[in-house]
């Protein structure tokens, strides 16, 4: 019994201090696991919008995720998928509507395998058609209602939740487009100075961006008022319908055949490139139907010439530069505010400016010129043959087009060549298509807080640290406290 006595007060297990240790040591580890725990960001479940871009040229069908726990406040949506349409823009389908609806199928199966199905049905898809519906509701408005109805019938077979289909306005596509680049910049939180958008897109092309102090008054029609984050933001904008790459093509070519049959030796286009086009497929759009010669029937021969001071020359004949009611105007007319800050260049300016490889931005404006004028020298057998792998309708573009793009900013948008350095020719940012979609989505969410949203004040690491101190602190204040107070505690006993 004794010997037993002996050993229990010999194991230094068995003192006050070290049993008062262990329970609060139990202590402090349970209270930091529960504090861990109970605060630990939630394993993350994705929520997601499906945004098609019906365009001129063609229609992409863009999947977009976010946190399922943030979708007000701070989780950003990024692009998780997107789906190109095969064939041609909705507006193609004039004469057979239904095609127009079938042609959506193959991706919205694809979206249905992208979105995991319990989320179908809370999942918001949205069509919005651009500037090839904008021409044929002007052109044929009941031609473009039976392609919406087909468009329509087409997407409510699907699971998702449909929000309908519907022609974004000029000033909607430009203000859309620019939410995007600044959202995905994370420009717009941190209210940072924003980056300006400019989108080229086959049938109309957008110019947006925040110019400081200036009247917005002068042009109410060019002006956007956003509340974003807690930061109010007056954004200017204007789409310049037929302005897009391709109807610009139908402009130049118009103005070159005035003169009806023929041939016509055109700067643009390569030396040696030829083809016979069809006189009704040119004038077939209301960018260019009235200025149809009156004998123009059938066919003329296009034929190229390489000539990029001649090019610009014709590119510039499809501008008018005469009257400005405003304090100044970029063209046609069209009020414009002092360009200011940087810009992103997206589709259209992205796809011709890399394929030119003239993206790089520290390249002087007079590099870029040279460039695409030895380029447009280049006769076309060569350009043909160095290019195996671009499909020849693209390939006998860029020469056109990388002249256009130049002469619009230019000549059109007055970019100079000291300012004409402050645009990035992009087509992502962080994974996701720059382009109106997202902003598009964003702003139907209601996913952009007019406010700041509250953040908590200390990051989770910094949380999990100062629990954990305080609690270590407190501990040994709890223990010398002890020895104060019970002076049997000051040391550990020692019966021998
Ligand atoms: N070279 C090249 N051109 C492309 C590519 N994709 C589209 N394009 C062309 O670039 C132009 C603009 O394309 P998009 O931005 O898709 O235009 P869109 O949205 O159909 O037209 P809008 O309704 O006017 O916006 C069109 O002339 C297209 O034919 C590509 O991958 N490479
Ligand atoms: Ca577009």
């Amino acid at each position: 019994m004794s010997a037993q006595r002996e050993m229990k007060e010999k194991n230094p297990w068995h003192t006050p201090v070290t049993i008062i240790t262990v329970i609060g040591v139990i202590a402090i580890v349970a209270l930091v696991t529960v504090a861990v725990l109970q605060n630990r960001p939630v394993l993350q479940k994705y929520k997601y919008g499906i945004v098609l871009d019906a365009g001129s040229s063609h229609t992409a069908l863009y999947i977009y995720e976010w946190p399922a726990e943030k979708d007000n406040n701070t989780g950003r949506a990024e692009q998780k998928y997107v789906c190109k349409v095969k064939g041609k823009g909705i507006s193609s389908y004039a004469n057979t509507p239904v095609k127009a609806g079938e042609s959506l199928n193959e991706c919205m199966q694809e979206a249905k395998m992208q979105v995991p199905t319990k989320r179908h049905h809370e999942t918001p898809l949205y069509l919005g058609a651009t500037a090839g519906m904008r021409l044929l509701n002007m052109e044929n408005s009941s031609a473009s209602d039976k392609v919406f109805q087909a468009v329509e019938k087409a997407l409510q077979r699907f699971p998702f939740s449909y929000q309908g289909a519907r022609i974004l306005s000029g000033q909607e596509e430009g203000a859309f487009g620019w939410v995007t680049v600044n959202y995905l910049d994370d420009r717009l939180k941190q209210g940072l100075e924003t980056t300006g958008a400019l989108d080229l897109g086959g049938a109309s092309t957008q110019i947006s961006f925040v110019s400081k102090n200036y009247d917005i008054s002068e042009s109410p029609s060019n002006s956007v008022t956003f509340r974003l984050y807690g930061n109010d933001y007056n954004l200017y904008t204007h789409s310049f319908l037929c302005y897009g790459k391709d109807q610009v093509l139908r402009m130049a070519l118009a103005h070159q055949t005035k003169s009806g049959p023929g041939t016509i030796l055109d700067p643009c286009f390569h030396p040696g490139y030829l083809e016979l086009k069809d006189y009704s497929l040119l004038y077939d759009s209301p960018c260019v139907s009235d200025r149809k010669p009156q004998n123009a029937t059938g066919t003329f021969n296009h034929s190229g010439a390489g000539n990029f001071k001649q090019c610009q020359e014709v590119v510039k004949k499809v501008f008018n530069f005469t009257s400005c009611k405003y304090s100044r105007c970029s063209f046609n007319g069209v009020f414009q505010p002092p360009l200011q800050g940087p810009f992103g260049a997206f589709s259209a300016y992205y796809y011709v400016m890399d394929f030119l490889k003239l993206t790089d931005a520290t390249m002087p404006l007079k590099d870029v010129k040279e460039k695409l004028a030895n380029y447009c020298a280049t006769p076309w057998n060569e350009i043909v043959k160095q290019h195996p792998e671009v499909p020849i309708k693209y390939l006998a573009e860029y020469c056109f087009s990388g002249t256009y793009i130049i002469t619009l900013l230019t000549d059109g948008y007055n970019f100079t060549s000291e300012s004409y350095s402050n645009i990035n020719f992009i087509k992502k940012i962080k994974n996701s298509d720059a382009g109106w979609t997202l902003g598009y989505m964003l702003n139907l969410t209601n996913m952009i807080p007019a406010e700041a949203p509250d953040s908590p004040p200390l990051p989770h690491a910094g949380y999990v640290t100062i629990i954990t101190i305080s609690a270590l602190i407190l501990f040994v204040l709890f223990i010398l406290s002890l020895r104060f107070i019970c002076p049997s505690f000051q040391k550990t006993p020692h019966i021998v």
